[in-house]
């Protein structure tokens, strides 16, 4: 499995590897020995799947505040999206910045994602579908959205996103109460 970083510490892309041959291809999505070993040990308890009809779907920018925070890993299964995560955990150096990283069926792309990060996607085709692993249950109540628009995220976009209205109304960052706290690394 490669493992690169982003410029967001925390924030990894992993790209397991792919055993090609005639019929096609083998691939470990996941595996929680190797994460470990590589210094990711993650209990994921829920996955998630989504599939999106149009190209320029967007989903995002989402969390889930304490006790039901999420780390999550996500990979594209089908077609092709951008992925972001934005870091808003208070009193990190890093506080407001994104990454950006196109997950696809093809490269196999995977986005790991720590608890205390906005996560939202854009489509790039049409029926894309996102799989991804939580570390936390859905918890409607600690479920929040900011403004897709509010961060100055290049999402590619060529016209308005499809939206949820509840993505429509979300709150801008500038206006968005963290309830993640950075604790910096001994
Ligand atoms: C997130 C979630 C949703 N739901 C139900 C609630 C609604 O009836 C329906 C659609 O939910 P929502 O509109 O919040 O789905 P997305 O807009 O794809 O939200 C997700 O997309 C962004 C990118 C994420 O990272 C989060 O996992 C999540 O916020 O699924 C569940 O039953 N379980 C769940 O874990």
């Amino acid at each position: 499995m490669q493992i690169e970083p982003t410029s967001l510490p925390g924030v990894v892309i992993l790209t397991p590897a792919r055993h090609g041959d005639a019929r096609g291809f083998f691939s470990e999505s996941w595996n929680r020995q190797r994460m470990a070993a590589a210094g990711f040990d993650i209990d994921f308890v829920q996955d998630n799947h989504s599939v999106s009809a149009r190209a320029g779907t967007l989903r995002g920018l989402h969390y889930q505040s304490p006790p039901h925070a999420q780390a999550k890993l996500v990979r594209c299964g089908r077609g092709c999206l951008w992925d972001v995560a934005v870091d808003v955990r208070v009193g990190s150096p890093g506080y407001g910045q994104w990454v950006g990283v196109e997950l696809s069926a093809a490269n196999g792309r995977q986005l790991l994602i720590p608890a205390g990060f906005l996560h939202g996607f854009v489509t790039r085709e049409d029926d894309t579908e996102i799989v991804y692993k939580c570390s936390d249950y859905y918890a409607p109540d600690c479920d929040g959205a900011v403004a897709w628009d509010s961060v100055g995220i290049d999402w590619g976009l060529t016209s308005a996103p499809v939206l949820s209205a509840k993505d429509a109304a979300a709150v801008p960052l500038a206006e968005f109460r963290s309830p993640f706290v950075y604790e910096a690394r001994a």
